[in-house]
Order: C-alpha cells, then sequence, then structure tokens
C-alpha cells in the first residue's frame, strides 16, 4: 500500500504523532511541529509575550505554555472558539478583521510580542490553486500583524505552502527578518506540501511598505525569477535606508502559462506551481472555425470555457452533418468534460479539418475511417488504442470496486469471528451451518436457501440475460469463498475448543464457571416448579439450563443480541455442532439437512444451526422481548433499577452513542480526525496535518477541576515512578534500553521512536483468518536486542534479592543498633556531666568518661536469673530467700532437675541453651520469676 493511499484511510492518518499526542495529553498532534520547531530554534523559552494566530484547538498554546517561562502572556486566536487552556488567553476572531487586531491591542496593553506563532490553515478542500494562495494571503495576514506587535529582534514562525508565492513570500520575510529559514519538522508529514519558515531577529522598519504586505502586490506583481536572484535581492536592500521600503522588482514578460493537458489531467494536479502568470479572466470563448483552423487542438480545449458557433464560418460548421447533438453539448462546456468527451470533440475537429481540406484523409490498412495524426500538437490520437485504454480503465476501476467490497465483506466476517471467540456472538452470524459442508469439499451451498433461489432463477434466464449472469457468478463465486474462509475460522474456533476441552485445567475452570451460574441463576428454578411435565429434570439443571431450556421450548433459537449471556450456551452448543458436522461424510449431512427440515421446531431448536432463519424483523423483535422478559424473570432483578429490558437496551444504546458523539468543537470524533481543525475537508496536499485528538472521557474530567492543568500532569509521573521503583526492570530488554539510556548509547527521541514500529500499525484485520491473527499476536513482536551486561546485572540483582536476610532478622538487627545508638547517647551526656563538675581534676574527669565510654560500648549483660528451689527453710517461703541477690525464681526440686536434664541434653546436640526467659514460659506450674 502506497503512503499516499495510507494517508487517505483515517488509519494512515493516526500515525505516530498522533499517538504520542493522545498519551501526552496535547490536543494536537500539530503541537509537535512546533516542539521540534522550537528543538531547533529555540524561540519560546525566551519569551515572554506570545501570540498564537489560528490557533485552534489549542496544539500549540499548550506547548507554548509548556516551555515559556511561567510569567509570560500567551494570547491565541482562531476562527473558532479555543476551550480555556491554563495561563493562555484565547478569543475567536478573524485574523484578517480590524476587530482581531483591537482584541490583541487590548490584550497586550503596552507589550510587545516576542513572538508571533501562525498556523492557520484556510477552509480547503477546493482545487489545489485557490487553497495554496488562500493560504499565502492568511500567512500575509498574519505577517501584517506580526509587525504591527513584534518587538524588535521578536520571532515570527508561519506555515507556508510550496505553491507559486513561496518564493514571494520568502522575499518580503527577507525584507523584515535578520534571518529567515525555512524547515520541515518531522512530525510533518511527508504527503502534506505545508513548511514552516522561521523568522527571526525582526528589523522592526520605522514604516513598513504596505505593498509588502499587499497579496495582490506580493503574489501578482513580484517575479520569482528576480526574487531568487540573491544579488536583485542584495541590490533591492542596498539601496534602501533602515525603515524604509525596499525597491520591489518589476515583473518581467510572462512566457506563456501551461496549459492543462485535457487528456492527462492527472499530471497537471501533480505540478505543485500554484497559479499561471497573468491568468485574470475566468471566462473564455473560442470561436469553432478559429480551433479547427489553429495549430493548438489541445491546449485550446484546457484554456478555454467554451468553443462557439457565432460567425458565419463557424456555422458552417455547425450544419455539418458530423456536428452531433452530442457535439454541441460538449463545446457547450468544456470544463465539465472528460477525456472521452475530449477525444470525441478532437475527432469532430479532424473531421472538419478534412472537410477544409486542411488535412488529406489518410487511409490505414484494414481501416475504412481515415485518422489524422496532428502534427501540430504533437499528441497522436490513435481511437483504437485509447478506447482500448478506457477499456481497461473502466474494468479496472470495476474490479477495483469488487475488490473494496469483498474486503469490506472479509473485515465485518473477521470481526464477527472475533466476537465470537469473545464469547459474543452466534455462529449462526458467519453461515457456520454452511461452512461445514463447504469443508467437506461440496462444491453446492446445498444448505444456502438463497443460493437454490438464484440457481434456479438462472435456469429460466434468457440468453439476452448472459451478462448478468455472469457477474452473478462472480459474486456467487465471492460469497462462495468468504463462506469457505468463514467456514475454516469456524473450525479453527471448534478445534480450540476441542484442545481446550481436553485440559484438565480448562475443565476444571469450566465447571467452576457452571457451578456459579448455578448458583447465580438459581432463582429461576422457583417459577419453573409450577406444573411442569419435566419439572425434577429443570430441578436439577439449575437456573441457567432452566432458562435456556425454557426459551428454546418457547421459539427458535436464534438471537444475535451480542451482550447476552446466552449466547454463550449457544455458542458452545453451535461449535460442538460444527464439530461433530465436519467429521460427518457430505451425503450423511445433507440427509440430516433434509430431515431437518421435515422435523419439529423442538428439533430444529436442537440442530437449529443448519436452518437458515425466515423471520421477519418485527417477529424478531418481539420474540426477543420475550426471551428479555423471561430472563428478567428472575426475582433476583427484582428491585433493581434501571433493569427493565426496554431501558436497559435504550441505556446502551446511548452509552455507545456518547462513546463515539463527537464533543466540542476541538475534541473530535473519527470524521473530524480527517478535518484540519474542525474546518472541513481538505485537499491531502494541503493537508496542515491537524489531526485533532479525542480525549478520554477520564481527560474531560480531569478538565473539569478548576485550574487543571493535565499536560505534565506531575501526578502522573509520580505514579510512574512508582511503579517503576516498586516493580523495577524485570526484564532483560528494560535493563538494556536503561543501561544504554544512562550510557547515553540512546536517546528519549531513540525510545519513542523504537516504541513506533510496523508492530504498531500493522493492518490485522483485513483479509486474515482469525488463526493466522491469533499466531501473530504471540509471534509477530518487536525484538528488542538485549546485552550481555543487562542480562548479568539483572542475575546479580537477582541473587542479592535472594541473599536478603529474612524481615525478623533485619528486624533484630535493626533493633540492636537502635539500643547502641541509645547507649551511646547516653553515655555522651554522662561524660558532659563529668567534664562540667568544676571540682575534679582533669586527670580524674578523663578516667570517669573514658570508663563510661567503654561501659557504654560494652554490650549489655542480660540480667541473672537465680533460680531456687523450694525446699527446706525455703518451702512455703513468701518473700526474698537469704542470701539471694537480684532476680530470682522459686521452683521445686523436680523442675530444677528437669531443667538441668534438658541443658544437657541441648548440649549434647549442640543446640543453643534455652534462654532463661523463654524457659520462663514452659513453667509447668505457674512459678515465675518476681
Ligand atoms: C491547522 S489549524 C491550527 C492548529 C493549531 N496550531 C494547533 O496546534 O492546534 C488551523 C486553524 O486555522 C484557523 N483559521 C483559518 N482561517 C482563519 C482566519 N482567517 N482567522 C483565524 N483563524 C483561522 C482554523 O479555524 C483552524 O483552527
Amino acid at each position: 500500500m502506497g503512503k499516499k493511499h495510507e494517508k487517505k484511510t483515517a488509519k494512515g492518518r493516526l500515525d505516530k504523532f498522533y499517538w504520542l499526542a493522545k498519551e501526552q495529553g496535547f490536543r494536537s498532534r500539530a503541537a509537535f511541529k512546533l516542539v521540534q520547531l522550537n528543538k531547533k530554534f529555540n524561540f519560546l523559552e525566551g519569551a515572554r509575550c506570545c501570540i498564537d494566530l489560528c490557533a485552534a484547538p489549542g496544539g500549540w498554546l499548550q506547548v507554548a505554555s509548556k516551555y515559556m517561562p511561567p510569567s509570560s502572556l500567551i494570547v491565541g486566536v482562531d476562527l473558532v472558539p479555543i476551550k480555556p487552556i491554563p495561563r493562555c488567553v484565547t478569543f475567536a476572531e478573524d485574523i484578517n478583521s480590524f476587530r482581531c487586531r483591537d482584541q490583541l491591542r487590548n490584550e497586550l496593553k503596552d507589550w510587545k510580542a516576542d513572538i508571533v506563532l501562525h498556523d492557520g490553515a484556510p477552509n480547503v478542500g477546493t482545487a489545489w490553486v485557490q487553497d495554496a494562495y488562500q493560504q499565502a494571503e492568511l500567512v500575509l495576514a498574519s505577517l501584517r500583524l506580526a509587525v504591527e506587535f513584534l518587538a524588535p529582534g521578536g520571532s515570527f514562525v508561519t506555515k507556508v505552502f510550496r505553491s507559486k508565492d513561496y518564493n514571494n513570500l520568502l522575499w518580503v520575510f527577507n525584507q523584515l527578518f535578520g534571518s529567515v529559514e525555512a524547515t520541515k519538522p518531522p512530525s510533518s508529514r511527508n504527503v502534506s506540501a505545508e513548511i514552516f519558515v522561521v523568522c527571526t531577529e525582526y528589523k522592526a522598519p520605522k514604516r513598513v511598505d504596505p505593498r509588502f504586505l499587499d497579496p495582490k502586490h506580493v503574489f501578482k506583481d513580484l517575479d520569482p525569477a528576480a526574487l531568487r536572484d540573491v544579488d536583485a535581492v542584495a541590490a533591492a536592500q542596498d539601496g534602501q535606508a533602515e525603515g524604509s521600503t525596499p525597491v520591489l522588482p518589476l515583473k518581467g514578460e510572462k512566457g506563456a502559462s501551461a496549459q492543462i493537458n485535457v487528456l492527462q489531467p492527472e499530471k497537471q494536479r501533480r505540478k505543485r506551481e500554484g497559479y499561471d502568470d497573468g491568468v485574470h479572466i475566468l471566462y473564455s470563448a473560442l470561436p469553432a472555425r478559429k480551433w479547427v483552423e489553429g495549430p493548438h487542438a489541445i491546449d485550446g480545449l484546457g484554456a478555454n470555457n467554451e468553443i462557439t458557433f457565432k460567425d458565419a464560418a463557424d456555422k458552417e460548421l455547425l450544419a455539418h452533418e458530423k456536428t452531433t447533438e452530442d457535439i454541441k453539448a460538449c463545446c457547450a462546456d468544456l470544463k465539465v468534460l472528460g477525456k472521452g468527451d475530449f477525444r470525441n470533440l478532437l475527432r469532430w475537429r479532424i473531421a472538419m479539418r478534412e472537410h477544409l481540406g486542411l488535412e488529406a484523409p489518410v487511409k490505414k490498412p484494414g481501416e475504412s475511417t481515415v485518422e489524422v495524426v496532428e502534427e501540430e500538437s504533437k499528441e497522436p490520437v490513435d481511437s483504437d488504442q485509447e478506447i482500448g485504454e478506457e477499456l481497461e480503465r473502466l474494468n479496472e476501476e470495476r474490479n477495483k470496486a469488487l475488490r473494496k467490497e469483498r474486503r469490506k465483506r472479509n473485515e465485518a466476517r473477521a470481526r464477527k469471528v472475533l466476537k465470537m471467540q469473545l464469547h459474543m456472538n452466534t455462529p449462526m452470524d458467519i453461515g457456520q451451518e454452511i461452512t461445514d459442508e463447504t469443508l467437506q469439499g461440496g462444491t453446492e451451498d446445498v444448505f444456502d436457501l438463497t443460493h437454490r433461489r438464484q440457481s434456479s432463477a438462472s435456469d429460466d434466464s434468457s440468453e439476452g440475460e448472459s451478462q448478468s449472469e455472469e457477474d452473478d457468478k462472480s459474486e456467487n463465486e465471492l460469497e462462495r469463498l468468504d463462506r469457505l474462509q468463514g467456514g475454516l475460522d469456524a473450525a479453527y474456533v471448534a478445534y480450540k475448543e476441542r484442545v481446550a476441552e481436553r485440559d484438565a485445567k480448562w475443565r476444571a475452570r469450566e465447571a467452576r464457571k457452571a457451578n456459579q451460574n448455578r448458583e447465580e441463576w438459581n432463582g429461576f428454578s422457583e417459577p419453573a416448579q409450577e406444573g411442569q411435565a419435566d419439572d425434577s429434570e429443570e430441578e436439577s439443571e439449575g437456573g441457567y439450563d432452566l432458562v435456556t431450556r425454557r426459551k428454546m421450548k418457547e421459539e427458535t433459537y436464534n438471537t444475535d443480541d451480542e451482550e447476552s449471556d446466552l449466547e454463550d450456551l449457544e455458542h458452545r452448543k453451535a461449535v460442538l455442532a460444527a464439530s461433530n458436522g465436519s467429521r460427518e461424510p457430505n451425503s450423511a449431512l445433507k440427509r440430516k439437512a433434509k430431515a431437518q427440515e421435515q422435523d419439529s421446531d423442538d428439533e430444529e431448536i436442537e440442530t437449529g444451526n443448519l436452518v437458515t432463519t425466515l423471520e421477519k424483523g418485527t417477529d424478531r423483535q418481539a420474540r426477543q422481548s420475550r426471551q428479555a422478559a423471561i430472563w428478567f424473570d428472575n426475582p433476583l432483578f427484582k428491585g433493581v433499577n434501571g433493569l427493565d429490558f426496554g431501558a436497559g437496551d435504550h441505556d446502551y444504546d446511548e452509552d455507545e452513542e456518547e462513546e463515539g458523539s463527537p464533543q466540542e468543537g476541538d475534541d473530535s470524533s473519527e470524521e473530524e480526525e480527517d478535518d484540519e481543525g474542525g474546518n472541513g475537508d481538505e485537499d491531502e496536499e494541503m493537508d496542515s496535518d491537524v489531526e485533532v485528538v479525542p480525549r478520554n472521557v477520564a481527560d474531560e474530567d480531569m478538565d473539569d477541576f478548576e485550574g487543571e492543568w493535565r499536560y505534565g500532569d506531575e501526578d502522573q509521573d509520580e505514579v510512574k515512578r512508582k511503579l517503576i521503583e516498586r516493580k523495577g526492570l524485570t526484564t532483560a530488554e528494560a535493563m538494556t534500553l536503561a543501561q544504554q539510556l544512562v550510557n547515553r548509547e540512546k536517546t528519549k527521541s531513540d525510545l519513542i521512536d523504537m516504541g513506533f514500529s510496523k508492530h504498531n500499525f500493522a493492518e490485522k484485520t483485513a483479509d486474515l483468518p482469525a488463526w493466522f491473527l491469533e499466531d501473530e499476536g504471540k509471534h509477530y513482536k518487536a525484538n528488542v536486542p538485549i546485552t550481555k551486561e543487562a542480562m548479568a546485572a539483572l542475575r546479580a540483582r537477582q541473587r542479592a534479592l535472594d541473599a536478603r536476610p529474612i524481615k525478623k532478622i533485619a528486624e533484630a538487627k535493626a533493633r540492636k543498633k537502635f539500643k547502641a545508638a541509645q547507649r551511646l547517647e547516653k553515655a555522651r551526656k554522662k561524660a558532659d556531666n563529668l567534664n562540667d563538675t568544676v571540682d575534679v581534676s582533669e586527670r580524674e574527669k578523663a578516667k570517669d568518661i573514658e570508663k563510661v565510654l567503654s561501659k557504654a560500648n560494652k554490650p549489655t549483660k542480660k540480667r541473672q536469673i537465680t533460680t531456687v528451689v523450694a525446699r527446706g527453710p525455703n518451702r512455703g517461703l513468701k518473700g526474698r530467700p537469704k542470701g539471694v541477690k537480684g532476680r530470682y525464681r522459686l521452683v521445686d526440686r523436680r523442675q530444677k532437675k528437669e531443667m538441668r536434664a534438658q541443658k544437657r541434653r541441648d548440649k549434647k546436640a549442640g543446640k543453643k541453651t534455652v534462654s532463661s526467659t523463654s524457659q520462663k514460659k514452659r513453667v509447668p506450674n505457674g512459678y515465675g520469676g518476681r
């Protein structure tokens, strides 16, 4: 797919910068153009006052506000109102109007602007030349304002289209600014003819010649050839005193403009030269005789609006038999003719020339009519070849249309298959009942009623309809291929189901799910008990199965309500039916289908996937309502607001609409994305890349906060940072990139560039089967190279993590450290006190301090607990036993023996002696230290 084609589609427009703008909260992708221009020229950082002309939706304003110092004045103006942007003043006005100038004066007061920005694009989409001219005029209007409001030395940044006026504009810029540089930032699409001109060092002349700012003068009277001549420009400037008007070079003789070659209009389009010089008249007529006799046949057709038959000489031609009504009509308005018409006119001209004796008829072998090659125009007109070409073109167009339609159908089918995989759809939707048969190798779609009708109809058709029959055939063939594709997809889904079902884990999961459903829908069993023939069975099935069964009994089970959970069950059944069916021989399948046609409704339900529904729209709606009524019949729903079936449906639609609905002016829907700043369609070459970025609902909410500034949201950065801090760089790829960033092997923009690759924008839906997409999803990924060092770093980090002590140990260590610090602090205070005592000699003081400090450094001794056996005088003792100091524990004899034995055993086993404190807990008889 060529780039140009890509660009035409909405998807082609949503490129890297569109997504970046969305991600970074810019209102349009155009914001990146200013970011990139500023990166190159650095005009925003030092500016205190900025005027943004044609600023809607406000991407440039956001950038200006981000890069300019906090207290700067930023004023934005556009034809359409701009949603408020923090730190920016905006108003809606035409930049050509005096009101705009007055309002700018009002906002700026006595300030002068350091920078004037202009990214304006007129409401384009007409002819290229007109669009280009309007753009050039808009540039001049912005220059007019820049000249009025810019401070000396200020900058003017403007968008210009590469048209014939481009050089003229550049010449004017050069007169007013010290430095003028044209550049195309990377974010500006290559297909767009726009280019940005950055003019710096404004000369601020005391008086500017009004002709500089007058489009009539700048674009019409300036000779581009002279402007390109540097010497001429220099000479023009040399002659000027500062502040006075430079002499504008006079326009030289205009050469004859290239006429539009009516037989090759597409070539003309590619020539972006803007206006032909000297073309001021909109309408011109050419007398028929003059055209026939003249040398420039093709040019005559391109340059004129009409061929007239006013004079007697012309009337002679008008009376000629070859001057048919068709020819007359063609001559009446040349501007509406196509290639074929022009060819007819040229043939008529040759005939007239022969009639007038200006050309001798030239006989070609095997041809009765004579075609004269027109020497003057150097345009040989070979009718056979041309007609052949024309036919070829028409065929090509038709094939293209067919291909497009087919692609659309395939896309729709792919979406349905996807929905089916997500259990959002029924296999009926993709015609699975038909494709199963097709998969068996059958050439006929036996169960396709429409096909049968078509084939029987074709039997009756007459010979005269053979062409339409052929068309039908090719259509049928396409449909058959589509169905075959659909069948393959369905078979793939069935295969996946089978594989999954073989997996024990999957079965367990499904069982759990089924149980949940039953629990959830048990409520349905209650009404079902009312006199149903197969009550017991239904009870044992639970709510879900029950409601399904009831539905099946009521009518054909063929809903396409995508939201319905009921379809899950149907889908499973259909998939299983498909997988079983695919194993049946072809004839058996046909027999089965015939039998089904005769079967009762109930049986149809069981195998109903093979029958095309004949329901009308209203019946279907009524049935769906009944289904919904049964569903919401469940007492579980009682008292739940908004679960009225109809209302629920409506709500859903509304939600969908809201999501898809365009928001306000600057916030766009898909349609708006194709517009330039919401100003209607624009010619692709004129595209100025203002892809307005739609905003999330969350973003809108954020805006509701007063003074909330979404761009560069600190909180978001903080959240991201914390996430990385918490999770760390866990993959070798991330580690590699991080290292490359640190080592300056890669820059931030390199990383952003790497993030956008073919993997982001590959068309993955068109014409591709589901199994392929799934496989692609797994394997079609960007392969980011990793380095040895990154792997080593990750491993080292993992080892360090593994070696980390457990939490309790870490806590104990921290406690120990804390206590040591406390001891030291205490000792320090003591030492200070000692130092302050006056009646002690220095030597003694030093000795005491040393003692205190050494004591503090010693680990504290564990307090000794003396164990005292309660016998003899100590038996039944109340109070402290005699001769025992410090803490003591009174135990009986047996306990003391047990403790000793335990110590011995522990020593033998090499265990640490059980501390007296922990031992204390084990005292069985409740004795404890006092
Ligand atoms: C390409 S958009 C500007 C995008 C803007 N720089 C941004 O970053 O969001 C062009 C804008 O020019 C505006 N425009 C065109 N003609 C205008 C005029 N005569 N006066 C004011 N604005 C004009 C359009 O309304 C449109 O919003």
